[in-house]
C-alpha cells in the first residue's frame, strides 16, 4: 500500500467535527476518487494527508511508515498536491523556466531542452518556457502546476479540485493527461473532485464522504461503479439524469 490514511478525526477550534474515523488507501500505481458535497471535508482531509494540517486523533502511513517529521522530506518528494487555483500557486514575477527550475533546484542542474521535452509531455508550446503566468491561459496555468508536481517524479499526487475552474474541453484533457501520466509512470492519483462524471471515467475506485464521514467505496467494474448507501446511490444517480 503507497497511501494508508487511518482512523483521521478532526475538528476545527472545538467545533463540530469535520472529519470523522475517516480510512482511506491509495495503492501503488492506482487512481482513487474522493467525491463529495461541498463543505463534506475533502480538501480539509488532502491537508492532513499532506501534514499542512494536523489531526485530532489517528496517523497517515506513506509505504508503511507513520510520516513523522524525519520522513516529511522523503514524503514531499513522493508525494505532489496540486490546489485548484493554478494563479496562486505560480509565482507571478517567474517565467515557466524559474517555476519548472525550482522543484528540482535540489537536484541535478536541468537544461532547457529537457524543460521542452516536459512541456511537450504535457502538451504546452516549448516557446512558453521563456512566458510569464499571467501570459498563459487557465488550462496552461494548471498544466505548468501538473508539470511542476510530476518534474521530482513522485509515486503520488494528490489533485484537489484542479479541473473546477476550467472549461469543459480543457478539463477532458486535463484528465486524459493524468490516465497517460498515470499509464506512462505507474504514478498513483488521490483525484478529488465534485465532477462525479470526471471522477468515474478517470478513476479506478472511488470513496464518497457525506458530513466529514465516508459513506461507501466502489471499485470500477465494467467500467461503471456500483454503491450500496443511499446518499452514494443518489448521488451517481442524480449524474446519470
Ligand atoms: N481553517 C478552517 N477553520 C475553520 N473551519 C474550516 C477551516 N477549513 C475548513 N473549514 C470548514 O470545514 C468544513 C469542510 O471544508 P472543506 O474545505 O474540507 O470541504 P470540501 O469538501 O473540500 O468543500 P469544497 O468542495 O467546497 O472545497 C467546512 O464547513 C469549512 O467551513
Amino acid at each position: 500500500m503507497l497511501l494508508q490514511v487511518h482512523n483521521i478525526c478532526k475538528s476545527y477550534r472545538k467545533g463540530r467535527p469535520i472529519l470523522n474515523q475517516i480510512h482511506l488507501t491509495v495503492g501503488k500505481g492506482e487512481i482513487v476518487g474522493l467525491v463529495g458535497e461541498s463543505g463534506s471535508g475533502k480538501s480539509t482531509l488532502a491537508k492532513v494527508i499532506m501534514q499542512l494540517e494536523a489531526p485530532d486523533k489517528g496517523a497517515v502511513y506513506f509505504q508503511q511508515q507513520p510520516i513523522t517529521k524525519h520522513h516529511r522530506p522523503n514524503f514531499y518528494d513522493n508525494c505532489q498536491i496540486i490546489f485548484q487555483n493554478a494563479t496562486a500557486a505560480l509565482n507571478p514575477m517567474w517565467t515557466v523556466r524559474d517555476l519548472l527550475r525550482e522543484p528540482l533546484q535540489h537536484k541535478q542542474p536541468v537544461t532547457d531542452s529537457y524543460l521542452q521535452t516536459m512541456l511537450e509531455k504535457v502538451k504546452l508550446p516549448t516557446d512558453l518556457l521563456h512566458a510569464l503566468p499571467s501570459e498563459l491561459s487557465g488550462g496552461e496555468k494548471q498544466r505548468v502546476n501538473l508539470l511542476r508536481s510530476i518534474l521530482v517524479e513522485p509515486q503520488l499526487i494528490v489533485c484537489d479540485e484542479i479541473i473546477s475552474s476550467l472549461d469543459r474541453l480543457i478539463q477532458r484533457e486535463i484528465v486524459d493527461l493524468l490516465k497517460t501520466l498515470n499509464k506512462e509512470r505507474a504514478m498513483a492519483i488521490l483525484f478529488i473532485s465534485h465532477d462525479l462524471k470526471a471522477v468515474s471515467y478517470l478513476c479506478d475506485r472511488i470513496y464518497v464522504m457525506k458530513a466529514g464521514t465516508i459513506v461507501d467505496e466502489s471499485n470500477k467494474e465494467n467500467d461503471g461503479f456500483t454503491f450500496t448507501d443511499s446518499y452514494a446511490k443518489m448521488l451517481f444517480q442524480a449524474m446519470d439524469n
